[in-house]
């Protein structure tokens, strides 16, 4: 079973995750995955401490000569904010942080609440979505995210070929699929900053290239739905998760809602065994399983909870009402939470693939996987 934990605070000394069950024999590149973190660094509206960090992985085990080990692998990515000693408490909760139930629920400070709820930690959240990225690679499994909503602003998509899309997103400060839409996207994070408030909005995810049958319609827990849902969702900040249609199929007949099959020969050698969709609301699932249709996931980022302008709160010592403690924040955080969406999606991506194909090696997935789609054409 594929896996990974984190550890580390904003302020530590540094953040680690241990990926367990990664197949042995996947050619590791570190690049690419600092790529990722450059990007998760990026986009319009964030504060100062990202001029600080310059994040950066270090492979520390698992890992020999290029190549997975097929044992445990830790990725490390130090803080060069560190100062945990140095940081005093916060004495006002922030309304929308960790800090008043966290603080209640350990019976201590704020600070060592918001050291760990820090989406800092999504540094090496998105590390372990890189190494991922890698193994779904092998198998022609693109994953990409971008932003379609910020400050309640639609961002028009820009429909083609997903290479383009990747193109055109790397070329954006807000990570959308429309780049000329950044001016006033950056003026509205500019104003909102001036006014000492906050913005959130709305990214997706899309997956290409997958095969049928990722997950399971049998258990509960291993529903592949469920599982994007719960990664999703465990990302800071993110308060909705839709797949596909979402809410919206809620609202409509099921002529309108789910999408007619249809077949198409000339496809029957790609992982879509020729089964074709008109329309995609289902976002690629079915049953809590990939029907060989792009996976689409939705997730609503709330507004960043630190505001220069601070809400009303309470001072813990004296229970006096008093504005919310304010160091230092980002204004919007929308396009880096693209990136980090992308790359937990493609992590739940990655288990689903070792669950079905097997996770000792490469090569034994390559073989079985060639397999199954030989066998479901044959049936
Ligand atoms: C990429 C990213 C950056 C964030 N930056 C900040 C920040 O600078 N200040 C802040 O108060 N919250 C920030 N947040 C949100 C908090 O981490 C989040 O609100 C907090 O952990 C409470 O968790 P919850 O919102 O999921 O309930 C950020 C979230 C993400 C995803
Ligand atoms: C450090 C990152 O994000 C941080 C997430 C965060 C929070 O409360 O979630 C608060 C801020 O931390 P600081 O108070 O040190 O400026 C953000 O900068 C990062 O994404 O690398």
């Amino acid at each position: 079973m594929l896996r990974y934990w984190t550890a580390g605070e904003s302020h530590g000394q540094t953040l680690i995750a241990l990926v367990d069950g990664f197949p042995a024999g996947v050619t590791i590149d570190p690049e690419p995955i600092n790529n990722e973190l450059r990007r998760r660094q990026g986009g319009y509206g964030r504060g100062g401490r990202q001029r600080i960090e310059t994040d950066q992985v270090q492979v520390r085990t698992g890992i020999w000569k290029g190549q997975s080990l097929g044992s445990p692998i830790v990725l490390e990515v130090p803080n060069r904010d560190y100062k945990l000693e140095r940081l005093d408490d916060l004495p006002r909760p922030r309304p929308g942080h960790a800090d008043l139930t966290g603080s209640i629920k350990h019976l201590g400070g704020i600070r060592p609440i918001l050291e760990r709820s820090s989406a800092r930690e999504t540094a090496v959240r998105v590390a372990a979505g890189g190494l991922a990225k890698q193994l779904l690679s092998a198998f022609n499994i693109e994953v990409i995210g971008y932003v379609v909503e910020l400050g309640g602003e639609k961002i028009a998509p820009v429909a083609g070929p997903i290479d383009e899309l990747r193109k055109l997103r790397e070329s954006s400060i807000i990570y959308s699929l429309n780049p000329e839409q950044d001016a006033d996207i950056k003026a509205l994070i500019d104003r909102t900053r001036k006014a000492g408030d906050t913005l959130g909005g709305v990214m997706e995810v899309r997956v290409e290239g997958l095969p049928f049958g990722l997950g399971t319609h049998a258990q509960w827990d291993r529903k592949l739905d469920g599982r994007l849902a719960q990664a999703v969702m465990a990302v800071q900040a993110i308060k909705g998760v839709e797949i596909g249609m979402g809410f919206e199929a809620a609202r409509l007949p099921g002529s309108e809602v789910h999408d007619p099959i249809e077949f198409d020969p000339a496809q029957r050698d790609s992982p879509n065994l020729g089964f074709t969709r008109p329309r995609n609301n289902a976002g690629g699932l079915e049953g809590g399983m990939t029907n060989g249709q792009p996976l689409v996931v939705r997730a609503a980022k709330k507004p960043i909870s630190t505001l220069a302008k601070p809400l009303g709160s309470v001072n813990l010592e004296t229970k006096e009402p008093q504005e919310a403690s304010y160091e230092r924040s980002d204004v919007c955080a929308v396009s880096a939470a693209s990136v980090i969406i992308e790359n937990v999606v493609a992590f739940e991506i990655a288990v689903a693939l070792v669950d079905k194909f097997g996770g000792d090696s490469l090569r034994e997935m390559q073989a079985r996987y060639d397999l199954f789609l030989q066998m479901a054409r044959e049936q």
